[in-house]
């Protein structure tokens, strides 16, 4: 019997795939599919009782493709094959490929797929069940209504527009931070984040302030998901706050294009300071404002609102400070801190009369 039924180039945006990213933002999945049943009943009669509609299959395909998600779209592909069969018992056989033309590849190509074929007198019965498209819990992956993200989309629009709902994983908090920017997802597209840094204490081992301000500069060029497209000369400024005589600092502004989440910025920030021996915490000598090896602080990031209990973006502080603001200026004479020229501020700064640029 060599009739066939095929349905070709079914897409639609499913959560399938090994990255994090790829079960929360979802992509598009395209599926071909070859039935094999004898059509020679419904040839004759023509009659769409005697047949499998097409229709169904194309819904049930649709229905895989945006339920449930799958590490491997292997796993996606011998679902939709067993499901088919289930379907209808005159379904003999099933060719299923599943295409994902925008995996998370680096090289430049057009396609990637995998196809399986499933008979039912080799597979028998032994189908996985239905049910699991409809399940609200798989593995260590829920769903959960887009309502309950509404605070969190990012302002490009964002992947999850289009979704009622989306899978995430089972741990994740629906008590989320405020904000127009979840801070845990990472950006489509490189955006734009301002970064501050400050020094006022050697380091043994690395050098002097100004040297571990030129180190960390290149720590964060060097980083992944992270480019420096901007720096500010660096500027001599006297302490704001914390306790009395603690020496001068060397500031400095960077602008940074970046795909990374806020908070894996964060992440990369405290990481790059622990790696010049920031210490951290009252435990380990710190004072509040008190003198630092290096300060790496998010002022922006592209233009988010953030409060999380680790991150409030635009940095509250920065619109009084003119270590901060100056040498901001320096760098982007027409830069804006929500709305207001960076330089307007800075000249209103109180210790605007107190920062020197080298
Ligand atoms: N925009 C931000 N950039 C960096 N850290 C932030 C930001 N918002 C909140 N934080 C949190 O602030 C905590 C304290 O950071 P840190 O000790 O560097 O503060 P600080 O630089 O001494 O003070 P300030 O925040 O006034 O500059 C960090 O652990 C971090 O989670
Ligand atoms: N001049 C100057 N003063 C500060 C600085 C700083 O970087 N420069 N950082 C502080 C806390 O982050 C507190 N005070």
């Amino acid at each position: 019997m060599s009739d066939t039924v095929r349905l070709t180039g079914i897409t639609a945006e499913g959560f399938h795939g090994v990255l994090d990213f790829e079960k929360s933002q979802g992509q598009p999945f395209r599926v071909d599919a070859v039935l094999s049943l004898d059509l020679q009943a419904a040839g004759r009669s023509d009659n769409l009782e005697d047949t499998v509609s097409y229709a169904g299959v194309a819904e049930l395909i649709e229905d895989s493709v945006t339920g449930r998600p799958f590490e491997l779209i292997e796993g996606l592909a011998e679902s939709i094959a067993q499901r088919i069969l289930l379907l209808d018992a005159r379904i003999e056989g099933v060719e299923i490929t599943v295409h994902k033309p925008q995996a998370p590849l680096e090289q430049s190509f057009t396609d990637v797929s995998v196809t399986v074929e499933r008979t039912r007198s080799a597979e028998g019965e032994a189908a996985a069940p239905a049910a699991e498209a409809e399940a609200d819990q798989v593995g260590p992956y829920r769903r959960v209504s887009l309502a309950d993200l509404a605070t969190v989309y990012d302002e490009e629009g964002g992947d999850r527009a289009g979704h009622e709902t989306v899978w995430v994983p089972a741990g994740t908090q629906l008590e989320l931070p405020q904000g127009t920017r979840d801070p845990e997802l990472p950006a489509d597209f490189p955006v734009r984040a301002v970064i501050a840094l400050g020094s006022n204490l050697p380091d043994a081992a690395l050098g002097a302030p100004a040297e571990l301000l030129a180190s960390a500069v290149r720590s964060l060029g060097e980083a992944d998901g992270v480019e420096v497209v901007n720096s500010s000369p660096v500027a001599q400024t006297k302490p704001v706050g914390g306790p009395e005589g603690q020496p001068d600092y060397l500031n400095q502004v960077l602008e940074v294009e970046t795909t990374r989440s806020p908070h894996a910025l964060l992440d990369l920030l405290q990481q790059i300071e622990a790696d010049h021996h920031r210490a951290r915490g009252e435990e380990a000598g710190e004072q509040r404002w008190g003198p630092r090896t290096l300060d790496l602080d998010i002022i922006t990031y592209a233009v988010a609102e953030i409060t999380s209990p680790r991150l409030t973006v635009p940095h509250p502080r920065a619109a009084q400070r003119g270590f901060v603001l100056l040498p901001w200026s320096w760098m982007d004479p027409v830069a804006l801190l929500e709305g207001t020229p960076v330089r307007e501020l800075a000249e209103q700064a109180d210790d605007a009369g107190d920062v020197t640029q080298l």
